[in-house]
């Protein structure tokens, strides 16, 4: 079973008399132990979405469940829910680490008792500890950080939503909350990841969806979709460019040839997508100089951009 299943959720507000049509029919799923990266420009829906998942909007229409129970009719399903949303105002600022930790455990359900056990446990965990009397807002960053995430997870829930948990901290930070990230996802919960940050969605998501304009563009495991936009890509640039001579050096058959190789011929460049079909391209262009042969190393960022560019020109 999913830990979370989204189902055609939608979402319009009216704004000055105009409706904007904020989420577009959205679903997908996220099992435990996955990470899912949840991605889109600003204005794209993703909070619109993430907050009716935590059920504190209502949809128009469409479904959520939580290990199985629906957030608007179920209350006890946010037992199962975690969340760090829009910074960490989860934690209060004039409290100690122990103190938000417990106060949270009581009030997610948990005894006293057992808040403080679990308080412990995770101040060790997330090496706090030797700061559980200092008030939060005298911490660093990543502290306050590394102490939302832990207080979003003192009565052990299986879906996480993470908003940029490593927006603003700097590298080593940075570096200890995507450890956490990885270990909280390992021990079996399902993560919701939100960031502008796609290099982090890269390396911490086993699944990418992108949305734009409310509706879900592109919905696939992470390192598929690379592999399938990138790394296969060769570049060939020819020494004199593709002039006039260009066709007549090469011939007619020649040009044909690479054509129906699947290249894709354009400015200064042939662009070939296998290793194989590389170099049968070679072979074809033998009588001309070649300047530079590349493999294209696109990212996470480019498919992402190529994604929304090309909803913007649709
Ligand atoms: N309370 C509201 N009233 C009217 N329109 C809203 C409201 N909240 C969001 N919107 C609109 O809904 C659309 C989606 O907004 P949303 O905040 O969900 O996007 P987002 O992807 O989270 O953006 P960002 O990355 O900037 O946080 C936008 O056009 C936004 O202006």
């Amino acid at each position: 079973m999913h830990v979370l299943e989204v189902q055609s959720l939608q979402k319009s507000y009216r704004l000055s008399g105009k409706v904007v049509e904020a989420v577009r029919d959205v679903s997908f799923n996220i099992s435990a132990q996955e990470v899912l990266a949840f991605l889109g420009p600003n204005g794209a829906g993703k909070t619109t979405t993430i907050k009716m998942i935590a059920g504190l909007i209502v949809p128009d229409r469409g479904s959520v469940a939580i290990a199985g129970r629906n957030p608007h009719r179920q209350p006890n399903a946010l037992r199962s829910l975690g969340a760090v949303l829009e910074g960490n105002r989860n934690i209060y600022w004039r409290l100690t680490p122990e103190e938000n930790l417990e106060y949270f455990g009581v009030l997610r359900g948990l005894s006293g008792r057992v808040a403080r056990q679990r308080a412990k446990v995770l101040l060790d965990r997330f090496d706090l500890s030797h700061k559980r009397k200092t008030t939060v807002q005298t911490l660093s960053r990543g502290m306050q950080q590394k102490l939302a995430i832990a207080v979003a997870l003192i009565h052990e829930p299986q879906l996480l939503l993470l908003d940029e948990p490593t927006l603003g901290l700097d590298v080593e930070a940075t570096q200890t909350v995507k450890q956490l990230v990885r270990e909280i996802a390992h021990e079996g919960r399902a993560i919701l990841l939100t960031t502008h940050q796609l290099d982090i969605a890269e390396e911490l998501s086993d699944r990418v969806a992108i949305i734009n304009k409310g509706k879900i563009v592109a919905q696939e495991n992470t390192v598929d979709l690379i592999r399938q936009f990138s790394g296969t890509v060769y570049e060939i640039e020819l020494e004199d460019g593709l002039s006039r001579d260009f066709l007549e050096t090469l011939g007619r058959d020649r040009f044909q040839k690479l054509k129906s190789l699947g290249a894709l011929i354009e400015k200064n460049c042939i662009y070939v997508r296998e290793t194989e079909l590389l170099y049968q391209a070679l072979d074809i262009l033998k009588p001309l100089a070649i300047a530079r042969i590349e493999k294209d190393q696109a990212n996470l960022t480019d498919i992402f951009l190529k994604f929304i560019r090309e909803d913007y020109y649709a």
